[in-house]
């Protein structure tokens, strides 16, 4: 499968903790598939990606269409190093993801459902964020938290541009989330900072930072990870921690460790299909490069003992109420608001909280009196600016809405350099065969998915962009 060869050179003491991990036979088979090609991969928005158009996105994006990563839920794809999903517009569309195939299992396997309180604690840049937030389908939200602000940034986009609307993205330290968060998420990821043994042969850079900080440099930290991780789930939560090494002591250890520190947790065993290997605790899970085509990672599920509070049911209806009325008192204050929501053919007044920021209107997934004060990069779905007189719909919108949710547009087929020129922050020139509606805000599309928003004057579009975006 693998025809190119490499030459990677591993340091003696990780050779020697490999043995004693692996055994002779399996070690052979390790360092002979270190000298093949790396595994990359896609992941597929299914916000997007319907049925009827996964084989045309995949083929557009390069993507071996007879050879889905197993454990992906049925929306990761491999490519060839010669493939180039990033060049196309539909990956500025947010129809996918570039993401290694063995670091789509920790978002396949957490539980989540539409509806819970979810966290992912370690999010950036969003590979994780990006499958949890999907699977969510609109429904309950997501803490996507890193502790890098930069980093933080571009999980922001990413989150935007896979149109998910119900996220809370912030850079906090984990104590002060615990703090402000305790016992109230259903569902939590920790995807923690790692030694990374998985990933030496995709960046042989990881090599030499591993003999500078080995696994004695993360342990402290993962184990910070995971106390203040576990205060915040709550009684019949899952919570999934996963790592890209291989090191027990980053690993199984701090697993058994954490468990000892609090007896309401339990593992739970991951079922060992498509080639996992068990941890030596007999529940958590290896995927190792020889035995699946992923590059490597670990994973452990654990659960909190109780049960979940079921006044979920009531709370929600409370919610509607409350979202119902203040969404109706916002837009009668914010008339330029309620005149573009005309344009809007979708019902986001059921599907968020109106607030207002600075000129700033979001959707909040959760009432405002319930935002604690922490370090949010993004407080829900930005909707857009109030300037004087008007509303300016954020690019965030544009992501967040299908082609037949607004009343204005333009579709040019992904071929068409217009496209491109758009997409590069150009004005550019409709033609009667794609554009459709009036002048003033148009939702500019490609092959039916929207990339963000132009100002129509007759055929001209005056390029709404983000320069952030562009692109490159
Ligand atoms: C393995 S990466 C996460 C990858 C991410 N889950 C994804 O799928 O794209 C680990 C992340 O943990 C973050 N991190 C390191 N220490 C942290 C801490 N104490 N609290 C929160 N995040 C931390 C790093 O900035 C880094 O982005």
């Amino acid at each position: 499968m693998n025809p190119e060869k490499k030459s990677i050179e591993l340091p003696e003491k990780y050779m020697e903790k490999m043995r004693r991990l692996l055994g002779e036979t399996e070690l052979k088979a390790y360092l002979t598939c270190m000298e093949e090609e790396t595994f990359r991969g896609i992941r597929l928005n299914p916000l997007k990606v319907t049925e009827d158009c996964r084989a045309g996105v995949l083929s557009s994006a390069d993507a071996r269409t007879e050879e889905p990563v197993p454990w992906s839920d049925s929306l990761g794809y491999y490519y060839e190093k010669t493939g180039m999903p990033a060049r196309h517009p539909y990956y500025y569309g947010g129809l996918y993801y570039l993401q290694e195939p063995s670091a789509m299992a920790p978002g396949a396997i957490l539980p989540v459902e539409p509806g819970d309180r979810v966290l992912d604690l370690c999010a950036a840049p969003g590979g994780k964020s990006t499958q949890l937030g999907a699977r969510l389908a609109g429904s309950g939200f997501l803490l996507s938290n890193d502790i890098s602000a930069s980093r933080a940034n571009g999980l922001l986009k990413n989150l935007e541009r896979f149109g998910i609307g119900n996220i809370l993205v912030s850079s906090e330290e984990p104590e002060r989330l615990l703090h402000n968060f305790p016992v109230y998420f259903d569902k939590i990821l920790v995807d923690a900072p790692c030694s990374g043994e998985g990933m030496f042969r995709r960046e042989p850079s990881m090599i030499r930072s591993w003999t500078e900080k080995g696994p004695e440099h993360y342990i402290p930290i993962q184990k910070e990870l995971l106390r203040c991780a576990c205060g915040m789930l709550k009684p019949g939560g899952m919570l999934l921690y996963s790592t890209c090494t291989f090191a027990e002591e980053e690993d199984e250890d701090n697993i058994e460790w954490i468990c000892e520190e609090i007896p309401e947790l339990e593992p739970v065993p991951v079922p060992l299909k498509y080639g996992f290997v068990q941890g030596s605790d007999g529940a958590s899970i290896r995927l190792f490069p020889w035995r699946l085509s992923g590059e490597g990672h670990f994973l452990s599920l654990l659960r909190k003992k109780g049960s979940p509070d079921f006044d979920s049911r009531e709370t929600r209806q409370a919610c509607s109420a409350d979202m119902e009325k203040n969404n109706r008192d916002f837009l009668k204050k914010r008339e330029e608001l309620a005149g573009f929501l005309k344009l809007v053919h979708r019902p986001v007044e059921k599907e968020g909280y109106f607030w207002e920021r600075e000129g700033q209107v979001y959707l909040l997934p959760i009432p405002r009196e319930k935002l604690p004060p922490i370090r949010f990069l993004r407080t829900g779905l930005l909707l857009g600016t109030l300037k004087k007189n008007r509303f300016e719909p954020s690019q965030a919108l544009a992501m967040y809405l299908k082609k037949e949710e607004f009343e204005n547009g333009v579709d040019f087929p992904s071929e068409d350099l217009r496209t491109v020129k758009y997409l590069k922050g150009e004005t550019v020139e409709a033609d009667n065969a794609v554009i459709w509606g009036k002048d003033g805000w148009c939702l500019v599309c490609t092959d039916g998915y929207p990339l963000g928003f132009a100002k129509r004057s007759r055929m001209t579009l005056k390029n709404k962009y983000y320069p952030g975006w562009r692109w490159q």
